[in-house]
């Protein structure tokens, strides 16, 4: 029973991933459902996650991470970096849902990686690596390059133009997809890409947080 005035904020569980990601196995959602106890634990001593966000983790940090399935579902034996990945977003939702799939992580911040390397440990990821480095000091090359709010598209592309693999494996050719949202009309400009694809996440999630959000796809130019 709640008094008047008294407002009761919903956490979001792990059945959000459940809906629109059936079929997964029996490990998967261990792994997912796991993932709350292990960022509640691991944002308690290293803030990788805002407090008032935390109860959102499934939906905003989760989920969100995911949808960069929707628009490129990876192959096995395909190679990923995710650059600036701060406690593991996007690359540690997307290692459990392709664990066929080789994931590296880079961040600058020492401490952030050392909450990817637990969290990692704490489900059994044997398919991530994670570095604590500048993206440009990571010599490999990779079939696709994510990353969720690290900078402008102008600054990264410089960061990561040499890293990709030359045989393309996948539908679309090798290259970058970023999560950002709101309006993307001037930094797009400012980037001097000359090929970049735009997938709204509201054609593939009804939720209103993912209104105005896109993955942006742009192949190795
Ligand atoms: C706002 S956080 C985003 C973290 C995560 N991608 C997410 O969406 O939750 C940006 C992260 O990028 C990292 N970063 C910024 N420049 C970087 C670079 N050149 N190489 C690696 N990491 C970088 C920062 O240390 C920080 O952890």
């Amino acid at each position: 029973m709640f008094l008047a005035g008294e407002r009761k904020t919903q956490a979001v569980t792990s059945d959000i991933i459940y809906k629109y990601f059936p079929g997964l196995s029996a490990k998967q959602k261990q792994q997912f459902d796991k993932l709350e106890e292990l960022y509640r634990f691991w944002n308690a001593q290293i803030n990788v996650i805002s407090r008032k966000d935390i109860d959102s983790l499934y939906l905003h940090h989760i989920l969100h991470s995911l949808s960069i399935a929707k628009v490129m579902p990876f192959l096995p034996g395909e190679k990923v970096l995710d650059v600036g990945t701060g406690g593991g977003f996007p690359g540690i939702p997307l290692a459990i849902l392709f664990p066929d799939t080789q994931f590296h992580l880079v961040d600058s911040i020492g401490k952030k990686i050392k909450v990817v390397q637990e969290v990692s440990k704490g489900i059994g990821l044997e398919n991530l690596v994670s570095t604590h480095a500048r993206a440009e000091q990571i010599d490999d090359k990779f079939n696709f390059i994510v990353s969720r709010a690290v900078t402008q598209l102008k600054d990264f592309y410089p960061w990561v133009r040499g890293k990709f693999a030359k045989k393309p494996l996948n539908k679309l050719p090798n290259g970058v997809l970023y999560l950002k949202g709101g309006d993307l009309q001037e930094e797009l400009k400012d980037s001097k890409l000359n090929e970049v694809h735009l997938y709204p996440l509201s054609e593939y999630f009804e939720e209103d947080f993912f209104e105005t959000k896109y993955v942006v796809y742009f192949p190795a130019q």
